[in-house]
């Protein structure tokens, strides 16, 4: 069996009312298994509770009820341990705009009491790409390059854990192929990679294992590969040979006629075949010129869990 590198058991977060807000139940009790070495997607929508969880494991927000393990510490009773296990880059870029790469590395890596002997400040700094840049001030960098600082300073005590928090929102394509290139390497290293992204599709990619959250719950948990094939729909896309209009079908193939004049047809694999629905079609008199499957992606998993 795998180990784990983060074990949450019965986690529950209630951000206590203010005086313009009332009390918000963010986590409502969460188990959640995270094995070491995988590439973990946590999924959900706006408001969901993933940053609440990502900050509680960064140990920025207080639980308040559950238990947390980082890599076989918990959290309240080695504090210490748990939080040198694991590195977060958060959403927003937090720099000192008066420090330079070189030096906010530095500093980071100071306070997580790690012996000048022993940074890797210029290994880190070839890693994200800012050599050149060591000793250029933070303010003068560009968006893509604060965002790789940030990834940067979250490697500063080699943690065994890296958490990323949205990691590529609003960063252009050249950099977010580089981030995962960086991101994979970690994890082919045998860095445990936990991330938050709103690009389903990248999570599709990247991802071993997908936590979907939602109100606060867990809802789904499992491989990625499962979750897409636990979607019983197919979609077959019909350009037929000459046009036709609505189609008389049973009624569990539902249609759509596409703005060029193609049919969508979306049917459950497990109550119908594709050969059933397309013998359907011939008897409805459609000649088919050509023919196309949509298989479904995670979005639509997303979706319909979500929903
Ligand atoms: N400091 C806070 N005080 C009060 N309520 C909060 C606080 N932080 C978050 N919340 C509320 O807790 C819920 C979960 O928020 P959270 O930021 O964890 O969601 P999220 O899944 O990260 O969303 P997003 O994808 O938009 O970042 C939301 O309803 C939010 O309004």
């Amino acid at each position: 069996m795998t180990a784990n590198a983060i074990e949450i058991s019965g986690l529950r977060k209630t951000y206590a009312a203010s005086k313009t807000q009332e009390a918000k139940v963010a986590l409502k009790g969460i188990d959640l298994n995270i094995p070491q070495g995988s590439i973990f997607g946590l999924l959900g929508p706006n408001g969901a509770g993933k940053s609440t969880l990502i900050n509680i494991l960064a140990g920025l927000v207080t639980k308040s009820e559950g238990s947390v393990k980082i890599w076989g510490f918990d959290q309240d009773e080695n504090p210490r341990q748990s939080r040198a296990s694991i590195g977060i880059m958060p959403q927003e870029p937090n720099l000192d705009p008066y420090f330079t790469p070189a030096g906010s590395l530095d500093v980071q890596a100071g306070l997580y009491g790690v012996p000048r002997m022993q940074r890797k400040t210029a290994e880190i700094l070839e890693l994200i790409g800012l050599s050149d840049k060591a000793n250029a001030y933070a303010r003068s960098l560009s968006g893509g390059m604060r965002r790789r600082l940030l990834l940067g300073k979250a490697l500063v005590h080699s943690p065994q854990i890296l958490v990323l928090d949205e990691p590529t929102a609003g960063v252009d394509i050249t950099l977010r192929n580089q981030l995962w290139e960086n991101v994979r390497r970690l994890n082919d290293e045998g860095m445990t990679i936990i991330l938050t992204t709103h690009y389903l599709e990248e999570a599709e990619q990247m991802c071993d294992e997908i936590a979907i959250i939602n109100h606060g719950e867990l809802i789904v948990r499992d491989t990625t590969s499962n979750l897409l094939s636990k979607l019983d729909s197919k979609t077959l896309v019909i350009t037929p040979a000459e046009a036709v209009s609505r189609v008389v079908l049973p009624a569990e193939i539902s249609q759509q006629t596409t703005e060029d004049g193609a049919l969508r047809l979306s049917y459950r694999p497990a109550n119908i075949s594709d050969n059933e629905v397309l013998d359907h079609l011939r008897q409805a008199g459609v000649v088919i010129k050509d023919i196309q499957t949509d298989i479904p992606d995670l979005e639509d998993v997303f979706l319909s869990l979500t929903e």
